[in-house]
């Protein structure tokens, strides 16, 4: 349904072909590169990393004015996912080398076109754009990333850059998850109640406007000098998870207050979370939890790509079976790169319903100190790099 605006679209305007950027190109760009996994030294910055080119007719060169930096980036550094992404990574194994490495990292882009493939008919070079990266491509901490056209999404215009880079990867995770997974959306989410477990970092912040805009019932766990924050989103039920135990207050909540259970649990914390979670849903009525915290890429990276997902699908199966039983269902979601998906949120964001969470904004020669700051978690919205100085629209 998503793409049907953009057929539309595409067959109105015609063909837009690759401007001034091809004949005038370099062969590098400036970025931050990984040689190796690891810390924060394995960090390298380089003025001669390769620049991007279009390999398939539908890909798109993007000018990076700002990227942000998220939680699977620290997790990539230290080489989480390897096993998974090498099998989607350099398809065409361009370097012949069969490494991943020079690695960029970062997921999240606001720039403009600069070039576009033969078959790309709804965008034009200097469109202003901005898009989440599937975590098998090379990133945004570079000066230009490339990207297949169903990736990408007219930005909102109301947002500079450096506002705009801090939505694409939180956005199409908590869409793939409410939306895909957990089957709410604008037109069915009146009056639902939702839990949202984490509600202050990156993806929490944008879920909680996009449940609340859809008339949801929004309940939220974060710690205490987040409360602020959260019902500034628009969280109806805030539960301090610092002053006790949380599963407990909020059973008090749903006896006292809520009067009902939860139609749909989105839970960003994981670990023991799911022991008592899953409790508080309404039983046989379709209700859901869905987690984003799952073992699958931990499981490909120990036990390779056939065991691992084997073993995923051996915990998945025992676990949805064992709460269908009990009449709730039990999903892991997962972040799902879409350009119509931000298409549908740059919308929201243009009519005031979402807006961005910036806690903080690093200079591209910054980039290690963006990774630090991530790293030591208690995000309050998002960690934000801006490479080419940023313009009001
Ligand atoms: N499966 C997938 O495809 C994806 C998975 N994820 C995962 O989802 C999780 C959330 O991502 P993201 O929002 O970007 O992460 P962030 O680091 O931006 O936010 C995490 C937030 O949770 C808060 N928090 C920590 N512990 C608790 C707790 N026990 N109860 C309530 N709040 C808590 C933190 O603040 P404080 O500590 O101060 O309370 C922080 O604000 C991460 O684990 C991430 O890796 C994200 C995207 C995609």
């Amino acid at each position: 349904m998503l793409m049907c605006k953009r057929w539309l679209v595409c067959s109105l305007k015609g063909q837009y072909r690759s401007l001034s950027f091809s004949a005038s190109r370099r062969s590098v760009m400036t970025a931050w590169v990984i040689d190796k996994y690891g810390k924060n030294e394995v960090l390298r910055f380089t003025k001669n990393a390769a620049l991007p080119i279009i390999h398939y007719p539908n890909e798109v060169i993007v000018k990076v004015h700002a990227a942000s930096v998220n939680p699977l980036d620290i997790s990539m550094r230290g080489g989480y996912g390897a096993a998974t992404m090498a099998m989607k990574r350099d398809p065409l194994n361009i370097n012949q080398s069969g490494s991943e490495f020079p690695l960029v990292l970062g997921r999240d882009v606001s720039g403009e076109i600069m070039e576009c493939g033969l078959d790309v008919n709804y965008f034009k070079p200097g469109d202003q754009v901005w898009a989440a990266i599937p975590p098998w491509k090379q990133g945004s901490l570079a000066e230009f990333v490339a990207l297949s056209a169903n990736e990408v999404s007219h930005k909102p215009k109301s947002l500079r850059h450096v506002e705009a880079a801090s939505i694409p990867y939180v956005a199409a995770t908590a869409w793939s998850v409410i939306v895909n997974t957990g089957g709410l959306n604008k037109d069915n989410s009146s009056k639902k109640r939702v839990l949202i477990l984490g509600g202050s970092g990156g993806v929490g912040t944008l879920a909680i406007q996009m449940v609340k805009a859809w008339g949801a019932h929004v309940t939220v766990t974060c710690s205490q000098n987040a409360e602020r924050l959260v019902r500034d989103l628009g969280a109806d039920d805030v539960v301090d998870y610092t002053a006790g135990p949380v599963e407990k207050q909020l059973q008090t909540l749903q006896k006292l207050v809520l009067g009902d259970q939860f139609d749909l649990i989105l839970d960003n914390i994981g670990g023991e979370t799911e022991k008592w979670a899953l409790d508080l849903l309404k039983p046989w009525n379709g209700a859901k939890y869905v987690t984003l915290v799952t073992p699958f890429l931990h499981n490909t990276d120990r036990l390779g790509l056939a065991d691992g997902m084997m073993q995923s699908g051996v915990t998945i199966g025992c676990k949805v079976l064992k709460h269908l039983r009990k009449g709730v269902h039990y999903r892991w979601g997962f972040f799902a790169p879409s350009g119509p998906t931000l298409d549908e949120i740059s919308e929201m964001v243009d009519a005031g319903k979402v807006r961005p969470v910036v806690e903080e904004v690093f200079s591209f020669a910054q980039v290690p100190q963006a990774f630090q700051k991530v790293e030591q978690g208690h995000a309050r919205g998002k960690t934000v790099v801006s490479i080419v100085e940023d313009q009001k629209e």
